[in-house]
Order: C-alpha cells, then sequence, then structure tokens
C-alpha cells in the first residue's frame, strides 16, 4: 500500500523501506520544523504500518489549522490509506481538549490507530491528558522517545504556558544600521510593501499586537492585518497600546471594531498577565524601541522577527535601546531559527531574519541544531521557500 504525505514532497533523504520508531520520530521533528511559531507548539507526525513502512505524515502550520496527527491522518485518508492497527509516531503528547481544532485523541480513537509513540509530553494544562485517554482506550500509548529533541524545539513555547502568559514575537523594521526611525522620527516606509505584507500575517496569526504610546502619538497606526491590497485579514488581532499618555479619540488605533485596548502600564510581565487573562496566547510587540527594549530585558521575547531594508540611516531611533549590556560578555545572545523555511529569507527587496533565544544549558547553538537523535533528512529539500504566510 503506497504512503500519503500532506506535502507534495516526499519525505526527502529517507528511503522507501521500513524505519525504525526513533527514525520515524526523526522524520518526525524535521515536519515539525515545518512549522510557524506562536500560540501553539511546532508538532509533526508520521504513521507507521506494522513492518515500519510510513505510511503517511504531516505537520501542524500554527494556530487554527489541524494538528499534526490530523494532519497526517487527513493526508492517510485522501490518499485511501487505511491506518487501523497502524503506529502513529508524533513528536508531542497527542491532545485531549477541543480548542479551535478537535482532540487529536478521538481523532487516532476513530482511526483505529493501536500504538502511539510520542515525544514530549504536553506542558499545555488545557490540552494535556491526550496519553492517559489513549490508554485508557486501549491504545498502546508511550511517551519519551526523543523527548529531549522535541522539547528543545518548543522550549520558548513552553516556557511561555509554564510562566501562563503568551509566546511573544518581537517585530521590527529596520536599515541596515539597525534604525527603526529616521532623526526627525520618520518611518514610513523603511521597508517595502512585500515585507510589510509579510508582517501582517504575524498580525493575523497573533492574538494581539501591542505598541507603546510614543508610536501612536508619532505614527497613528491602525494596526490592523492587510493583505497585499489593502483588504482586511480574516482573523484580526486584539490593538493594544501601552503607557500613561491618553490614546487621541480619533487615533487610527482605536479602529471601530470594539478591539482595542490601552493598558496603561510600562511593565512587560504585567502586560503579559493580563493579556493572557484576555485568552491571548501569541502576542506580537511592533515596537517602539523603548517597548521593545522592555519586552527584551524582562526576557518576554521568544522570537524575533527584524525585516532589515537596504537601507542607511547613519542616525534617528535604535531598533532597541538600552538591555542594560555594558560589556560584551553580556549581551543579549540569540540563534538562527531554523524552522519555517530558515532563519533568513529575501522578502522582496528586504531580508527578513527570524531568531530565538539561546536556551540556557550551556550548548552551543550547532548542538541545538543537530542533536543527536537518528539520521536527517536534507534540510533544504525539507524547507522549500514559502512566499507568504
Ligand atoms: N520601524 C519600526 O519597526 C518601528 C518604528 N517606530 C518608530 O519609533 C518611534 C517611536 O519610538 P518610541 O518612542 O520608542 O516608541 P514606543 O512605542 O516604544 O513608545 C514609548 C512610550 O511608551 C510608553 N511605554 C510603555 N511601556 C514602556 C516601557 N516599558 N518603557 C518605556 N516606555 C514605555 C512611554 O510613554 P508614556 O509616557 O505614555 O507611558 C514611552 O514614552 C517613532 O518614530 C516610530 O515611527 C515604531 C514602531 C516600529
Ligand atoms: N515603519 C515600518 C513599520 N512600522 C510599524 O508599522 C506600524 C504602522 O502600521 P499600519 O498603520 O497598520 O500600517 C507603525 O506604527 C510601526 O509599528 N513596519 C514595517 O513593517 N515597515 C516599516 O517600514
Amino acid at each position: 500500500m503506497g504512503g500519503a504525505t500532506s506535502d507534495s514532497g516526499a519525505l526527502a533523504g529517507w528511503g522507501p523501506g521500513p524505519v525504525s520508531e526513533a527514525e520515524a520520530m526523526g522524520m518526525a521533528l524535521e515536519l515539525a520544523r515545518r512549522g510557524v511559531r506562536g500560540a501553539n507548539p511546532l508538532v509533526g507526525a508520521v504513521i507507521l504500518d506494522p513492518a515500519g513502512q510510513v505510511l503517511a505524515h504531516g505537520y501542524h502550520r500554527g494556530a487554527g489549522t489541524p494538528h499534526a496527527e490530523a494532519d497526517a491522518l487527513a493526508a492517510a485518508a485522501a490518499a485511501g490509506t487505511d491506518v487501523s492497527g497502524a503506529t502513529m509516531v508524533v513528536t508531542l503528547e497527542p491532545c485531549n481538549h477541543t480548542g479551535r481544532t478537535g482532540p487529536c485523541s478521538q481523532a487516532i480513537l476513530a482511526a483505529g490507530i493501536s500504538r502511539v509513540v510520542y515525544a514530549a509530553a504536553d506542558s499545555n494544562a488545557e490540552a494535556a491528558g491526550g496519553a492517559a485517554a489513549l490508554a485508557a482506550a486501549g491504545v498502546d500509548a508511550e511517551g519519551g522517545l526523543l523527548a529531549a529533541e522535541s522539547a528543545e524545539l518548543n522550549h520558548r513555547w513552553a516556557l511561555a504556558m509554564a510562566g501562563r502568559r503568551p509566546f511573544v514575537t518581537v517585530k521590527t523594521a529596520q536599515t541596515l544600521d539597525g534604525r527603526t526611525a529616521a532623526e526627525d522620527g520618520t518611518s514610513q516606509w523603511i521597508t517595502g510593501s512585500a515585507a510589510r505584507t509579510d508582517g501582517h500575517g504575524i498580525r493575523s496569526r497573533a492574538d494581539a499586537v501591542v505598541v507603546g504610546t510614543g508610536t501612536v502619538l508619532a505614527d497613528d497606526p491602525q494596526l490592523t492585518a492587510r493583505d497585499e491590497l489593502g483588504g482586511a485579514a480574516r482573523r484580526q488581532p486584539l490593538r493594544v497600546v501601552v503607557g500613561h499618555r491618553p490614546v487621541p479619540d480619533n487615533a487610527a488605533i482605536r479602529g471601530t471594531d470594539g478591539r482595542f485596548l490601552q493598558l496603561d502600564s510600562h511593565d512587560p510581565e504585567v502586560i503579559c498577565r493580563d493579556l493572557y487573562g484576555r485568552g491571548v496566547r501569541h502576542l506580537m510587540v511592533e515596537g517602539g524601541a523603548q517597548v521593545a527594549s522592555a519586552f527584551l530585558r524582562a526576557g518576554l521575547a521568544d522570537e524575533l522577527v527584524a525585516y532589515v531594508a537596504p537601507v542607511l540611516l547613519g542616525a534617528g531611533t535604535s531598533a532597541v535601546g538600552d538591555l542594560g549590556v555594558q560589556t560584551l560578555a553580556d549581551a543579549s545572545r540569540w540563534r538562527w531559527d531554523v524552522t519555517d523555511g530558515g532563519p533568513a529569507r529575501l522578502v522582496g527587496q528586504d531580508l527578513r531574519l527570524r531568531l530565538e533565544p539561546v536556551p540556557e544549558t550551556g550548548a552551543t547553538p550547532a548542538e541545538h541544531h543537530l542533536g543527536s537523535g537518528p539520521p536527517r533528512m536534507n534540510t533544504d529539500e525539507l524547507n522549500p521557500p514559502r512566499t507568504e504566510h
């Protein structure tokens, strides 16, 4: 029986023969890395027949889209592949709750999967319990295979979950010399329309977008998510202003849809706690420099997305302000994020860079990325360039 895949590309780098569960987990981790960061963890799944042949695979494409297990099951169903009696190898414990999608534990049971091998347990209390539910229904559920690799992939997401705060993406649009505005405060536009549309893609995935009063008074931003033609995206974030000064009654950010909020605080922890209480699980910080720096100083930046324009200003506002770093040894160090098509991509005329904080384990970025798991797939083939989000 032929294997089904959720992508047009096959699992490049892996031969057609049977694989072990550990090798399948390696595949699932590579699939997970295709996903996009945000409110949900990156997850990949591979379905094996009893002989170890790959029947189907899938991954999670971000909040609101099918989970990896559902994606793999859908791929199998679309190909007419019977997965009853098969093994689901997945990088995260299957969820047991109805969020924006249904519980994976139920989908797995309905498909007749008889064994589930997962890597890391789900640290999201709202979704956990899938393994126990599966075991109670007679499925052979086993956790822990390559758990460290899976946990490492989602280390910042897990930190956010444990802290009961949103996953935070800090986005900047900057010049080659790291400026986000000219000396007179003008900043529209540093990056081109393609990069701005890409940034709107993050807005539409995020639950809330935050700027400081300085940005509101300087730019009068709309802060809505819009497509390349300026049309409203289907999903709109809550528009949040932080700071003491009042937001003018006629400010564009107020809009007319009621999705506007001002928080009279300078403290990122307070802001995160408040927004989490309002259901915000992915927060995008759009600046300006003072607010972005405050999140960085507080260790509350889980992802950095920098759009770098081929422009020099020589003076003006720096993308980030004082981080309390006096000497190089104290520098805030980041690593390139290899997920979601890779850390660097040309978007129109601008370069989009994506980074994540180095986990505090002492391992080097290379050690983190390469891990010590089973043989790896060809990442180039797994990460085809994507043109939009
Ligand atoms: N290219 C880009 O990516 C972007 C560029 N910009 C540009 O940046 C400039 C504005 O920068 P900036 O003034 O830094 O803008 P901010 O949006 O960071 O606003 C700063 C103000 O926010 C309030 N505030 C809230 N939290 C904090 C905090 N933790 N620390 C300090 N202040 C806080 C304070 O005002 P209060 O007294 O009211 O409390 C402060 O004066 C503009 O020229 C704008 O065009 C802005 C965003 C993105
Ligand atoms: N200048 C600048 C950005 N600036 C950010 O976008 C906000 C304006 O959003 P809106 O009014 O919705 O179009 C502005 O206040 C600031 O937060 N973004 C970018 O992608 N590229 C740019 O060159």
